[in-house]
């Protein structure tokens, strides 16, 4: 038998706090839940650490109608499975433990001088459904828990009961939208009340001065549903949802949502949910009977939770397709960015890097050189009389020579070579890692090329156009920064330009 000890250890749990003017309210609320004295002597009964059964029996026994009740409950179904009849109140408190003793004293004491309303028998309904899925849960995962876990179960919609007794109207209108989930009431009391019930419940109790361990269990009873706060916890959270289910006029689908919150739960696979709904089922009534409750909806267990999961399943399918269509319209919007980008490099006429990228690129490209210690060279190009070309044939031949020009340049780039347009009619080629030798036998490949390749046809005769070639290494300046290099480059092709146009010109050299 497991008993609640006060110990100075639960003393120095935290006492729940609520917002000061809900407190003040609450204090001095004359209708606020109390405890009938007998309530009140068998909480200080198990305040004793040696309190025998027979000081809680013959605490109780003072109130003929609560003994008379706590026989009845060790005598029903869900405590007399294996026993005989009780008659006296000390068989009645051995046989149902301290924990449920001291939960059905409280329970009893503040449901008896209620009236029996729909929106207090849904509160009651809810608990005692959580109760007994509490209990089943702690008896799989936490056996020795499975008081505790019960009594703070069957105790953690108390805050509900001080709400409503506080403020009437206020918690009329939040609570006659049941049956909404906890979690969506939870929010509602936040709004209105500046904390919800399971902390008031927590308040209210450790004010009656139950247990801190249980006070604390009752304002953490709504919390998410893990292991992290252990596994008491974890059946004390779960056990409400499964009693929101229970109450719910569309019960799969809060039992679905319940199933994919504990996916992630390890422990929660050795739970079989069918089980559980059966043996709250089979001993619900007798402890309904017990509070004089009109029996929470009874259910198909098996085809509720075979619903449910195939809700989920359906859920899980229309979730993928979701998933699915958001990863493809991504997929198109990065290639769309990629291409945009790709554009915003490129010069619209002859499809070469524009000056932006070619400027970025040598910027980079030098630093990299310096850095690594590799030469680099740049080939600076500049077409001959394309004003008086321009004049004589027109621009839009001007613009085929450009797009050929270009399309040649392309064509004799190596991989890791960049070859762009500067602007009008120059050009730019970058070649990392290329000595002044070698981009000289590529400028006079640009030439021979040039020579020997008719860059249009006007009337039937070929058009052949010249070049200048400035090139700049790095290794012959001194070239502080790319800026520099494509200077000198500049610098050498207007060497060419001087004296006489069509020829290669080595910076330096
Ligand atoms: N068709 C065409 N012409 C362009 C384009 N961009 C620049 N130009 C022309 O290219 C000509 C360049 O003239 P200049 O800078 O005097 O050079 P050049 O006539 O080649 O003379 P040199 O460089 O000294 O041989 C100008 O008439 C520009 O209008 C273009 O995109 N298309």
């Amino acid at each position: 038998m497991t008993g609640i000890i006060i110990s100075d250890d639960t003393q120095q749990l935290a006492t729940p706090t609520l917002p000061d003017f809900l407190q003040s309210d609450l204090t001095q609320c004359a209708s606020l839940p109390s405890l009938p004295t007998v309530a009140i002597r068998v909480l200080e009964v198990a305040g004793y650490p040696d309190a025998t059964l027979n000081d809680y029996a013959h605490a109780i026994e003072r109130d003929p109608a609560l003994t008379l009740r706590l026989i009845s409950l060790a005598n029903s179904a869900f405590y007399a499975r294996h026993h005989t009849e009780t008659h006296s109140c000390l068989e009645a408190t051995s046989r149902l433990g301290l924990d449920a003793t001291l939960a059905a004293v409280m329970s009893f004491s503040l449901w008896r001088d209620r009236q029996a309303d729909d929106q207090i028998q849904r509160i009651w309904g809810r608990s005692i459904v959580a109760a007994l899925a509490a209990r089943y849960l702690a008896e799989q995962l936490c056996p020795d828990q499975s008081n505790f876990v019960f009594t703070a179960a069957l105790l953690q919609d108390i805050g509900m009961l001080a709400l409503m007794a506080v403020y009437p109207r206020d918690a009329q209108e939040l609570y006659t939208t049941m049956p909404l989930s906890h979690s969506q009431i939870s929010d509602g009391e936040h709004t209105r009340f500046g904390c919800d019930h399971p902390s008031v419940g927590g308040w209210l109790a450790a004010r009656w001065g139950v247990p801190a361990s249980l006070a604390q269990a009752i304002s953490d009873s709504h919390g998410e549903i893990s292991t992290r706060d252990g596994i008491p916890r974890f059946c004390l959270r779960l056990s409400g949802l499964i009693a929101d289910a229970w109450l719910s006029s569309t019960p799969s689908q809060l039992l679905a949502v319940l199933i994919s919150k504990l996916e992630p739960v390890d422990i929660a696979s050795s739970i079989s949910l069918s089980e559980l709904l059966n043996s709250v089922e089979s001993q619900l009534p007798p402890l309904a009977d017990l509070f004089d409750l009109t029996m929470p909806f009874a259910h198909d267990h098996e085809a509720l939770v075979t619903q449910a999961q195939h809700l989920l399943f359906q859920q899980t399918l229309s979730l993928n397709a979701r998933l699915d269509a958001q990863q493809q319209e991504i997929e198109s919007l990065r290639q769309r960015q990629t291409e945009l980008e790709e554009r915003s490099r490129r010069d619209p006429l002859t499809g070469l890097a524009n000056r932006a990228w070619l400027e970025e690129q040598l910027h980079l490209h030098f630093a990299l050189c310096r850095e690594e210690e590799r030469t680099m060279s740049v080939v600076f190009i500049d077409l001959d009389h394309f004003k008086k070309l321009n004049d004589r044939f027109g621009h839009q031949t001007g613009d085929r020579v450009l797009e050929r020009f270009g399309h040649v340049l392309g064509s004799l780039a190596r991989e890791g070579d960049l070859a762009g347009r500067y602007g009008g009619e120059e050009f730019l080629i970058i070649l990392p890692g290329e000595t002044a030798k070698g981009a000289q036998r590529f400028a006079q490949r640009i030439a021979k090329r040039l020579a020997e390749t008719p860059m249009e046809m006007i009337d039937g005769r070929e058009l052949f156009v010249s070049v200048s070639i400035g090139i700049a290494c790095l290794s012959d300046g001194g070239f502080s920064n790319g800026r520099e290099l494509i200077d000198a480059a500049d610098q050498s092709m207007y060497f060419i330009k001087r004296t006489g146009r069509g020829g290669i010109s080595l910076y330096g050299h």
